[in-house]
């Protein structure tokens, strides 16, 4: 599946550079995320991760560079015509899970959806909600549920509009193994099952393996890829770095 006529990526950068004030934090970073591809992007702290994806998700605008969106320069956009964009093609989960404490499961789920004024589609939401494991759980305030339910529920949120591609942040840095496995089991199957392009921002190489390739960060640039990693190859890749 491709997201336009022309291109074979879900999302890419072209000489992306970011800096705030004297640090620069991108330098000059060319990647494409492949439609139907799993990414893993690794490197110490400081090296840009967070920017990197900042600027890939249009969650903040390069100083430098272009980023698209299948067909989109999403710098070409004013901000109300970027927030939409995010909304219903982007799906991003956080650390911290970024739920509503207010709202239901059901609500929190399908929050994308209200915002943009979209009508749910029940028979996606039942798919998406089975798949996460919460279909018990919908009428549940987000404090009735632990860590790792409620990080599943993000994954279903970032799931419900069908995102061309889903940005997942350290999605599992405040989880025991066991419920980190099972959140990154959903990403996985977001890619495999549903044909969905996942990136995944993690400092842990066990999380890392469960992707197709591995990205490294390096004062701001890439500087290295491993693809079909193993946790131990990662390790072994971080170390050599
Ligand atoms: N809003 C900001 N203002 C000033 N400097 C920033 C800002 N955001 C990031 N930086 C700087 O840019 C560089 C890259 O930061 P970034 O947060 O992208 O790295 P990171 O790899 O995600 O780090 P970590 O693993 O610690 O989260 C760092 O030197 C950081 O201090």
């Amino acid at each position: 599946m491709t997201t336009s006529g022309d291109t074979p990526y879900a999302v890419s950068l072209d000489q992306v550079s970011k800096s705030y004030g004297e640090v620069t934090a991108l330098e000059q970073v060319s990647w494409g995320f492949r439609t139907g591809s799993f990414t893993a992007i690794m490197g110490p702290s400081g090296s840009g991760k967070s920017t990197f994806l900042h600027c890939a998700s249009g969650l903040d605008r390069p100083t430098n560079g272009s980023v698209r969106l299948g067909g989109v320069d999403m710098g070409r956009l004013r901000e109300a015509e970027l927030t939409r964009l995010r909304r219903e093609r982007i799906g991003f989960v956080f650390q911290g899970y970024n739920l509503m404490p207010s709202m239901s499961v059901e609500r929190n789920i399908t929050l994308p959806l209200s915002l943009g004024g979209r009508k749910v589609d029940r028979q996606w939401l039942t798919e998406i909600v089975h798949r996460v494991g919460m279909a018990g759980r919908l009428g549940h305030l987000p404090a009735r549920l632990s860590g790792g339910q409620q990080q599943r529920v993000a994954v279903a949120r970032a799931l419900v509009t069908r995102p061309e591609i889903v940005f997942a942040d350290e999605p599992t840095a405040a989880l025991d193994p066991r419920s980190a496995g099972h959140v990154l089991k959903l990403l996985r199957e977001a890619v495999d099952e549903m044909g969905r392009t996942v990136v995944l921002v993690t400092h842990d190489p066990v999380a890392a393996a469960w992707a197709d390739s591995v990205v490294f960060l390096g004062g701001g640039r890439i500087v290295d890829e491993l693809t079909a990693p193993s946790a131990e190859a990662v390790l072994a890749r971080w170390d050599s770095l």
